[in-house]
């Protein structure tokens, strides 16, 4: 497998964050509309995210047959945004929400449709507001990866950053309400 995913070694130290979700325990979604994990959007993926583990995020995916790509085979679309949105619940575990800036996934196996992906986020490291992770997904065996992901998300004032888009957003009032409060 081949990846140009560099991690700098001047990292700096992280601790897991006092309010983060404990090994074992579900997440809470980031946003109930989210495509990836919202339990309200009606098309979406709808992950469950579960804590693990030191700075690990487990999920699992049922590889519907909506998601094919090639005939028999999921969507290679489809599966960088699950690793998308799992690797993103990485930066919860450390500290405030944090997006994707870069993503980059080596499909290692074709993946049939109907099959249950099984997928493991985990934490490299963090420099300043960047967090890098790696993401692994198998369908059976953990030691035998089908594709593997690597991504870097920058930390942000959540409140501040999607001002400007609330307005968009499919998001119930009171939520948007919630949101925009100072
Ligand atoms: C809320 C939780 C959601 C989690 C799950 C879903 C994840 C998603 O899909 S998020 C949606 C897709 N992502 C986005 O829309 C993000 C769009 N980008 C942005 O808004 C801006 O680039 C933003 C706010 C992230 C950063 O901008 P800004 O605050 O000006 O910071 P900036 O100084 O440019 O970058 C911060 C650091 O990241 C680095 N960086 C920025 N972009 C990249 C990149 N593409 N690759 C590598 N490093 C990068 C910068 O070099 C800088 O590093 P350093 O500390 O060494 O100087």
């Amino acid at each position: 497998m081949k990846s140009s995913f560099v991690v700098p070694t001047d990292l700096d130290p992280v601790q897991r964050h006092p309010k983060a979700a404990k090994a074992g325990e579900r997440m809470r979604m980031h946003n109930p509309m989210c495509f990836g994990c919202g339990e309200e959007s009606p098309n979406g993926l709808r992950l469950e995210m579960f804590a693990g583990e030191e700075f690990t995020v487990d999920a699992a995916m049922r590889v519907q047959t909506q998601f094919e790509g090639g005939p028999g085979v999921i969507h290679g679309g489809v599966l960088s945004t699950a690793f998308d949105d799992v690797m993103g619940m990485v930066p919860l575990l450390v500290g405030p929400s944090a997006v994707t800036v870069h993503l980059e996934v080596d499909y290692i196996k074709p993946i049939p449709v109907e099959t249950t992906l099984q997928f493991r986020a985990s934490l490299l490291g963090r420099q300043r507001r960047k967090i890098y992770t790696e993401g692994i997904a198998h369908y059976g065996d953990p030691t035998q990866p089908v594709a593997v992901a690597h991504g870097i998300f920058v930390t942000i004032n959540a409140r501040e950053h999607f001002a400007d888009h609330l307005e968009n957003s499919q998001l119930s009032d009171e939520y948007k309400r919630r949101l925009s409060r100072p």
